[in-house]
């Protein structure tokens, strides 16, 4: 039987993570009825924030993610500045692969760098298995972010087997993908363990967030737009759908995302989504149709927040007028954050949402 739960009280006797569970926001995972729409940004937790540059000043970011007490006000930050109605880990999608000794790096103004990069069999030997020991700080940072939370929902991440493959291959952040696609056409094998290796590791990253406490999760596969539809069918959903099926016996909606992406949604939600990410390339409606069944989420352009108020409050109108076509809608962007938008249009955007969506 189903509880209703109606506290902010993480002593919850069910814990934070049931305290959660009633949340607008994993309502809208579920497509169950809504109060308002739930809205949250994507990449909300970092650059925008003159609170979040000031704590990182003179630390690495790999560094920042392994230090929980950094982790955990670096995750409230946009909490309470926006009133968005989840939280999403303050981490990279490279931290797991760093965590298991990959020689990596992020390179200020460039993006994560990698050493050696994946061309031959024996080049995987640097990717053995993530085991929940390998970041202690992941789990402690979870734990006390679902604390502090209470009833608003924490989604961890992880970097889908394709995007973490990109960087392997090109070593770093690349455009056009192409040593990427050159393995995976020319050397099927070594890109099937590759991706297969990737999967177990994002499999058992999204595992550890879990079961410290996070109630939702997201794979980025912020590149899979890059790819034909049927290179995608072939060379990357198996992959992504073994890092979806693994995670749909822990019981919490997985939402799956890429830029780029308008030919792939339906391939993307069948690999096992709940919740598919569509960006602002593709009219919400028609992203919906594309999904058949499944709930969305996005899909405001970035870019579009540095435009005045009245044009971003009738694209967010029309937004939240198609999303009520879908059995649920997360308001969001269609990707992240962009570093120089101001703060207080994002607040004003949470207040937006809600009050509109709620009428
Ligand atoms: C491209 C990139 C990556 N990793 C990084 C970059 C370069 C960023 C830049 O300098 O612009 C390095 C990075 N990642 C993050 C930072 C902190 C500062 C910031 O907010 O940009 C930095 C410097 C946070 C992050 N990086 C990520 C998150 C989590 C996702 C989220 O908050 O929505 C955060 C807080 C996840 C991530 N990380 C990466 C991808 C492709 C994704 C998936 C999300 C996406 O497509 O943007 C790879």
């Amino acid at each position: 039987m189903e509880t209703t739960i109606q506290t902010n009280d993480a002593n919850h006797p069910g814990g934070a993570a049931a305290a959660a569970h009633d949340s607008a926001f994993l309502r809208a995972c579920r497509g169950e009825p809504v109060p308002y729409t739930p809205v949250w940004f994507m990449r909300q937790a970092g650059r925008a924030l003159p609170e979040y540059r000031a704590l990182r000043e003179g630390t690495p970011m790999l560094e920042t993610c392994t230090r929980p007490e950094q982790v955990v006000e670096i995750t409230m930050q946009p909490v309470r500045r926006y009133g968005v109605d989840a939280a999403i880990l303050y981490s990279d999608i490279m931290v797991p692969l760093k965590a298991i000794g990959v020689d990596l790096d992020i390179v200020p103004g460039t993006g994560p760098v990698v050493a050696h990069r994946v061309r031959e069999l024996s080049d995987l030997d640097q990717l053995r298995p993530l085991e929940a020991a390998d970041v202690p700080y992941v789990s402690a940072a979870v734990g006390e972010v679902v604390r502090t939370l209470g009833s608003t929902p924490l989604i961890g991440f992880t970097g889908a087997p394709f995007t973490l493959a990109s960087y392997l291959v090109e070593g770093g952040p690349s455009r056009d993908h192409t040593a990427t696609k050159a393995l995976m056409y020319g050397a099927p094998d070594v890109w099937h363990e590759l991706l297969a290796r990737l999967a177990r590791i994002s499999a058992n990253f999204l595992r550890v967030q879990v079961e410290a406490g996070a109630s939702a999760v997201q794979l980025f596969d912020s590149w899979a737009g890059s790819l034909a539809p049927a290179d995608y069918d072939a060379y990357v959903r198996p992959h992504s759908e073994a890092v979806l099926a693994e995670v749909g016996t822990l019981g919490v909606p997985r939402i799956h995302f890429g830029v780029g992406t308008g030919e792939l949604l339906g391939s993307m939600a069948a690999a096992g989504a709940d919740v598919v990410g569509v960006d602002w390339r593709v009219p919400l409606r028609d992203g919906i149709e594309r999904v058949a069944g499944r709930a969305v989420q996005g899909n405001l352009d970035p870019a579009l927040v540095f435009a005045p108020w009245e044009i971003i409050a009738d694209k967010s109108r029309s937004i939240l007028a198609a999303g009520r076509s879908a059995p649920g809608h997360i308001f969001n962007l269609g990707h992240g954050v962009l570093p120089t938008t101001d703060p207080d249009v994002l607040t004003r955007l949470v207040d937006f949402v809600h009050a509109e969506s709620a009428r």
